[in-house]
């Protein structure tokens, strides 16, 4: 990628767009095989995970049979980088009850998301519940869980892009990359300064 493609706020590119479908494919392929006789849901957790579900479920050949859709609300950072420890959650409840569910979500960092999300998840009534993440930061993990699809393993950095924010800016980024830390410092009250 040319440097006048990336962002200002930008140090460096970890992730490029390709190779971000590449491997999306590659989890496509696994997914579509492990889950071909289970009329899986997969559960996009919103916001962040909306872009790795949008590009997962186009690449699953075949589709499974049955196969539905239904999102997820999960969300813990507020416009900090460390997490606050209180997950708010939502979902339609009744949609799982005996359904296979795949958890999809850009990373998981201290673990906290997913396993509030999956513990819900199970309460709810799910005949099974995996996860799935593009990225993998194990270095910040508070709660032990391992994810049954990874990507790819990520450095101890807060990184932006493919669906991730820091104060629900730089979302749409079509790579993933490490924010400057003068760009996080400028976060720290809320507000870009
Ligand atoms: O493993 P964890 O430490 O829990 O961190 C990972 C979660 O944090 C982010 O979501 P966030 O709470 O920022 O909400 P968002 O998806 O709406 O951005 C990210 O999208 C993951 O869902
Ligand atoms: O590194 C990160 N970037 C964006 N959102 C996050 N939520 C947890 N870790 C991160
Ligand atoms: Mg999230």
């Amino acid at each position: 990628m040319s440097d006048s493609n990336l962002h200002e706020d930008v140090e460096e590119v970890l992730f490029t767009q390709q190779q971000i479908l590449d491997k999306t494919k590659e989890l496509g392929a696994k997914v579509a095989f492990d889950y071909s006789d289970k009329r899986p849901i997969i559960s996009p957790i919103l916001k962040g995970g909306f872009i790795v579900a949008a590009d997962l479920v186009r690449s699953l050949n075949p589709v499974p049979q049955g196969l539905e859709i239904e999102f997820i609300s999960a969300s813990s950072y507020g416009s900090g980088t460390e997490t606050s420890g209180r997950v708010e959650v939502s979902f339609r409840r009744e949609i799982v009850q005996g359904r296979h569910v795949l958890l999809v979500d850009d990373l998981c960092d201290s673990g906290l998301t997913l396993s509030e999300v999956a513990r819900h998840v199970r309460e709810a009534g799910a005949a099974s519940v995996r996860s799935l993440v593009l990225l993998d930061k194990r270095a910040r993990r508070k709660v032990e869980i391992t994810p049954e699809y990874i990507g790819f393993d990520c450095p101890n950095k807060w990184i932006v892009g493919n669906g991730m924010d820091t104060a629900q800016i730089y979302r749409s980024l079509p790579y993933i990359g490490v924010l400057k830390g003068e760009a996080q410092a400028g976060f720290s009250h809320g507000i870009k300064k």
